[in-house]
């Protein structure tokens, strides 16, 4: 698959000395829906905004459809599309003459018929007329949305789309992001809603102090997430497992007082039985047993404590 934006060995240290990008690559295939998720401060909007051009990079290099955002910055410009976590639109200027301006402003011709479908599209088109500071706070984001698509880009970025928007806006957005996937539309979005990440990305990267840590197809990630834990709290303790045992996912737990099995979930065959049968031969009896779950969201989270202290073991392989 080709590459529509190709990020190499990117860095970013900022004027207070602030390294925010710690050497970042990453290659953004053409039409995919691509989430990048990471906890407060931990560049995604700088990594966004630089290869918008918005803020210059310290080191490495970007380019987006086969411009380089910094030597050919109106050319890459005009391919992308960003919608801001702010409103930034004069809030004077009516809906339409707000989009008609940013659609010159990237140097493209009048096309009325395309700002009309963009406005239709997203339930604004009776809204046209309105002074944009006469309109709700959802209505603005709308706006933000239109404005970021008026001059036809290939590639959209959303940061934050839905933070604080209400359900209707936040089904709309992702019933709008698929007809843009459906129209070939490369769409990168950041998101502190895993379940936004679930529903709408194709692929996702964690961005955790200014590194990449993961970046996964989401079926691979939610085989990961369909992984399941079932703990065994043993009659009498265990210092080793019997040989018997060697290359099952079966672990020692709780200074040898818990067995740890980790299973597939969508699999056919768990294999509990005949675990269970195998420690009943051996005499390995236990009081309790419970089964557990690891989410996206524990991944996720242990993903980004295992970036800050990187000899503690993971959460999900316990
Ligand atoms: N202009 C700046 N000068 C100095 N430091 C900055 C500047 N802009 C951002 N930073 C710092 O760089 C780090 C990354 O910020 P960034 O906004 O990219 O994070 P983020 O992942 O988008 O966070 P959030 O989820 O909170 O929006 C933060 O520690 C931030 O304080």
């Amino acid at each position: 698959m080709s590459a529509i934006i190709d990020v190499r060995a990117l860095t970013k240290t900022y004027a207070s000395g602030f390294q925010a990008l710690k050497g970042i690559d990453l290659q953004i295939h053409k039409g995919e829906v691509f989430a990048l998720l990471g906890p407060n401060g931990a560049g995604k909007t700088t990594l966004i905004s630089i290869i918008c051009g918005i803020v210059n990079p310290s080191g490495g290099t970007v380019v987006a459809d086969g411009h380089d955002v910094v030597r050919d910055y109106r050319a890459a410009r005009r391919r992308i599309g960003l919608v801001p976590q702010e409103l930034s639109t004069d809030a004077f200027e009516t809906v339409w003459a707000t989009l008609r301006f940013s659609r010159g402003l990237f140097g493209r011709p009048p096309d009325d018929a395309h700002l009309e479908k963009v406005l239709r599209s997203l339930s604004l088109w009776d809204k046209k007329d309105t002074k944009i500071s006469a309109l709700s706070g959802g209505m603005k984001r709308r706006v933000l949305i239109a404005k970021a698509l008026a001059h036809e880009p290939e590639i959209l970025f959303l940061d934050e789309p839905t933070a604080g928007v209400d359900v209707e806006l936040r089904h709309d957005m992702w019933q709008l992001v698929r007809q843009l996937r459906a129209d070939g539309v490369t769409i990168i979005l950041t998101t502190h809603y895993i379940e936004e990440a679930e529903e709408m990305a194709d692929r996702i990267g964690v961005i955790n102090h200014g590194e990449l840590v993961l970046v996964e197809d989401k079926a691979t990630l939610m085989r990961k997430l369909g992984r399941k834990q079932l703990t065994l709290s043993l009659q009498e303790p265990l210092a080793t497992l019997p040989d018997d045992f060697a290359g099952l996912p079966l672990d020692l737990a709780d200074d040898g007082q818990s067995l740890v099995y980790t299973f597939d979930v969508q699999s056919e065959e768990t294999g509990i039985g005949p675990l269970l049968r195998r420690l009943n031969a051996h005499g390995i009896d236990f009081r309790d047993l419970h089964s557990s779950e690891s989410s996206l969201e524990e991944i996720f989270v242990s993903l980004v404590r295992q970036a800050r202290e990187p000899a503690r073991p993971r959460e999900a392989d316990r």
